[in-house]
């Protein structure tokens, strides 16, 4: 990209409508709790932030949190998101869904919800998301989306504790018949900081990357790993041992996508309107209350640095994946302080 060329539009936007929330998971990014938030945008200023999200392009606006249900507002926003032209869906741990909340979610133009399950039972699950119970009520809250028709995809947060899990989480996505299944590797962040122990090693995420490749051969949800860019190398890796060229017809959409979107094709706005690459990683482009989202996504020095592919340092800056790859910013940021240094979690020695 020359200086004069604007930066393509975000197709992808992850919302944090509010910090509160009903559970408090131990692994949790944003650290959420119960407790009101303070310096929430309101609801005009955030009707603000859709226009300007409109006004720059059409992305996917994920309504996500804390927990985006408990914020009273939340369907005039889809509402006025979705007349704005935005694919507007929602993330949400699904305890508080009953069928009547699924009839105003799909009335107000919500295209589809995402549930995170992090166990294949409730010993796990409630474990994760620190209530009792929350497993039972998140799959009540599975079985009103299905009776109301609404798309869902299943979100998985992977540690050392539930990696043995996961063909288990497999199989329950494909029996409740969802859309999608979602895998995020840990990033020890916010309360997640606390589990930096549980982080699967290196090994193991190439393991589980290569089972993911695999299984996607054999079924037809929708299978993505997120915040896993290894998983681009991986992907090409295994098709040149299979003889095979990466193309939409092959591979999908992962064929012209790429490992970390942040700054680039995604961006995350927190509850008090900071803008941010991802949110997993805490350093902040602007604020929507500063300066206007476009003007921020379009020249703030950290996202044209995440654009740089060049400055990557250590292994990722030798790598010849990095364009396919580049390693997950946060996790590099957690470890050493540094956003542009290399992924501290992948096992390649680049040649
Ligand atoms: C359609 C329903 C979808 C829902 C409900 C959903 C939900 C989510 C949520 C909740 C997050 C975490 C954001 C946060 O709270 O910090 C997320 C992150 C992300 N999602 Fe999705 N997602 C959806 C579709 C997609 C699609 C189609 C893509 C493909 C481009 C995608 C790519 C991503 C990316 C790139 C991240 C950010 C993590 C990173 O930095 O790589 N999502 N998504
Ligand atoms: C939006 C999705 O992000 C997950 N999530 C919350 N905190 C973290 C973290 N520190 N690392 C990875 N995923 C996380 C949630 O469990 C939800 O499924
Ligand atoms: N609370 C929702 C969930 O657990 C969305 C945000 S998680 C940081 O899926
Ligand atoms: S991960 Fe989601 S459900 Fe869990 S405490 Fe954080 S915001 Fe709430």
């Amino acid at each position: 990209m020359t200086m004069s060329e604007k930066p393509n539009p975000p197709r992808l936007i992850a919302w944090e409508l509010t910090s509160r929330c009903n559970l408090s998971c131990v692994h949790c990014r944003g650290a959420s709790t119960d407790e009101e938030a303070i310096g929430e945008l309101d609801t005009f200023e955030a009707k603000t932030f859709i226009d300007q999200v409109a006004s720059l392009g059409s992305p996917i606006l994920i309504l996500s949190g804390g927990e985006p249900l408990v914020r009273p507002d939340v369907y005039e926003l889809a509402h006025y998101g979705t007349n704005k032209g935005l694919r507007v869906v929602l993330a949400t741990n699904g305890t508080l869904l009953e069928r009547e909340t699924v009839r105003k979610l799909k009335e107000v133009g919500i295209k589809r919800v995402s549930i995170s399950l992090d166990g294949a039972d409730s010993a796990t699950h409630d474990g994760f998301r620190g209530v009792e119970g929350a497993f039972d009520k998140a799959m009540e809250g599975i079985e009103a989306l299905k009776a109301e028709g609404m798309d869902f995809q299943i979100n998985t947060t992977i540690t050392k504790r539930n990696l043995g899990e996961i063909p288990r989480i497999l199989k329950m996505a494909t029996s409740l018949k969802a859309d999608a299944l979602h895998i995020f590797l840990l990033v020890p962040t916010g309360r997640g900081e606390n589990l930096a122990d549980e982080e699967i090693p290196p090994a193991e995420y190439e393991r589980i990357l290569h089972w993911f490749y695999e299984q996607k051969k054999h079924t037809s949800l929708e299978l993505k790993a997120t915040c896993a860019p290894h998983y681009f190398r991986i992907m090409r890796q295994c098709a040149e041992k299979e003889g095979m060229e990466v193309s939409i017809n092959t591979h999908g959409f992962d064929a012209v996508s790429r490992g970390c979107l942040g700054g680039t094709a995604f961006c995350f706005v927190s509850s008090t309107g900071d803008v941010q690459p991802c949110g997993y990683l805490p350093v902040i482009a602007g604020n929507i209350r500063n300066q206007s989202f476009g003007e921020i996504w379009n020249n703030s020095t950290l996202f044209n640095e995440l654009r740089d592919f060049s400055l990557l340092k250590g292994k990722c800056g030798k790598c010849e994946y990095k364009n396919v790859c580049g390693g997950c910013r946060a996790r590099a940021y957690a470890a050493t302080g540094d956003y542009l240094e290399e992924e501290p979690y992948c096992i390649y020695h680049p040649r």
